[in-house]
């Protein structure tokens, strides 16, 4: 990939996540930014500010003690930082006459969107590529992320194109398949057993805003389903409740103690996070592990997160070059189901026509 005068076109690949906090210090402000987004509370700012410090200041307490579980940080960006190797490696073999180049924007921490903006307009890319780490598109993640990146990188260099989801990427399916049938396999196979997707929940009122998180989460899930083949009793979870709000179910926690007093075995699948962090590394291992074999389980078996699973990378390198390669990057596919954004999603065969 040259120009005309020869030159090796540059191309920035932007990741985005959530972020977590890399110490005991960085949790209440983390939080307080988490909770001032008005993404996540749809409240004017003057009244959204105090009741970010208000819940970060209370929910502090715990949530340092969770990440102590896990040497008082997040893993989340070691763990974002080998993707991101993983897809340039990857970016390397489909472009090999372009310097290709992943940077990683959190919205909620470090390294937060402006601090990279910045570094990716003194890249000076000729092409930009927005890859949220969300296989499922939801306002509250990928379209925070995509907003907050567009008033952070405005009047930047490049032609940008977005990703917007990518929730039945053939891929992305055969890595969850994979991962559950190599997990189950460890385990000896203990049967019978129920398999729950556990996706991260979201209060209902934003479902019924239109938010489309929910109905990819369920398609990913069916389309896994579909390729383990016959005989697997499944569902789909809600996992991590926050707040008194009623949130999207069924909860995650009460399908593990149904189907433990059931004596069912459980497999446990995280479906909306593609890397380890807080929530699969304690909730998941520590807190609903505990609940299982409380209520009677005979074999917890928790499936890994995607992580560097190569056939992700390449999901990911496809969707890359898609949206690279699409004539109009700026025309939607799927605009009803993305929050009205003006943003490409070529790769999610069908299910956002
Ligand atoms: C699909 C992914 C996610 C959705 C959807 C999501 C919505 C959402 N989250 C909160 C509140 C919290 N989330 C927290 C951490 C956290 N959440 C996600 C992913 C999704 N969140 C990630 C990747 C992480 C980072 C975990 C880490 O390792 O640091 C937290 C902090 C942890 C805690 O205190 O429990 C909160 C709080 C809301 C309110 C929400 C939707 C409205
Ligand atoms: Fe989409
Ligand atoms: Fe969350």
């Amino acid at each position: 990939m040259t120009d005309l005068a020869g030159k090796r076109r540059k191309v920035a690949v932007v990741l985005f996540n959530l972020g977590g906090p890399d110490g005991p210090d960085a949790v209440r402000p983390f939080l307080f930014n988490l909770f001032r987004d008005p993404a996540i509370i749809g409240l004017p700012a003057v009244a959204r500010y105090p009741i970010a410090a208000l819940i970060a200041g209370t929910r502090a307490k715990l949530a340092k003690e969770n990440y102590a579980l896990m040497g008082g940080g997040s893993p989340l960006l070691p763990e974002t930082e080998k993707q991101a190797r993983a897809l340039e490696a990857d970016l390397a073999v489909r472009f090999p006459d372009a310097e290709t180049r992943c940077f990683i924007a959190m919205r909620y921490w470090k390294p937060l969107t402006e601090e990279t903006a910045k570094a990716v307009k003194a890249f000076a890319p000729d092409e930009v590529v927005l890859l949220p780490l969300y296989p499922q598109y939801s306002t509250t993640t990928t379209g925070s992320s995509l907003k907050a990146w567009n008033r952070a990188y405005r009047g930047g260099p490049g032609r940008v194109s977005t990703v917007c989801c990518y929730p039945v990427d053939e891929a992305l399916v055969q890595a969850h398949a994979d991962l559950i049938e190599a997990a189950y396999d460890k385990a000896g196979r203990p049967g019978p057993a129920r398999l729950l997707f556990s996706a991260h929940g979201l209060p209902e009122k934003v479902i019924l805003a239109g938010d489309p998180y929910q109905r990819q989460v369920e398609a990913t899930a069916a389309a896994v389903a579909a390729r383990l083949g016959e005989g697997w009793d499944w569902r789909v979870t809600y996992q991590s409740r926050v707040g008194p709000m009623k949130w999207i179910g069924p909860s995650t926690e009460d399908e593990i103690r149904a189907a433990s007093q059931q004596g069912l075995a459980l497999v446990v699948t995280p479906i909306a996070f593609v890397s380890e962090h807080i929530e699969t590394l304690v909730e998941l291992d520590h807190e609903y592990r505990e609940v299982a074999i409380k209520a009677g389980c005979p074999a917890y078996v928790r499936v890994p997160a995607l992580g560097v699973a190569p056939d992700f990378i390449r999901g990911l390198g496809r969707a890359v070059q898609a949206a690279i390669g699409a004539e109009d990057r700026l025309v939607t596919t799927c605009a009803w189901r993305c929050g009205g954004d003006r943003i490409q999603c070529p790769n999610t065969q069908g299910a956002c026509a």
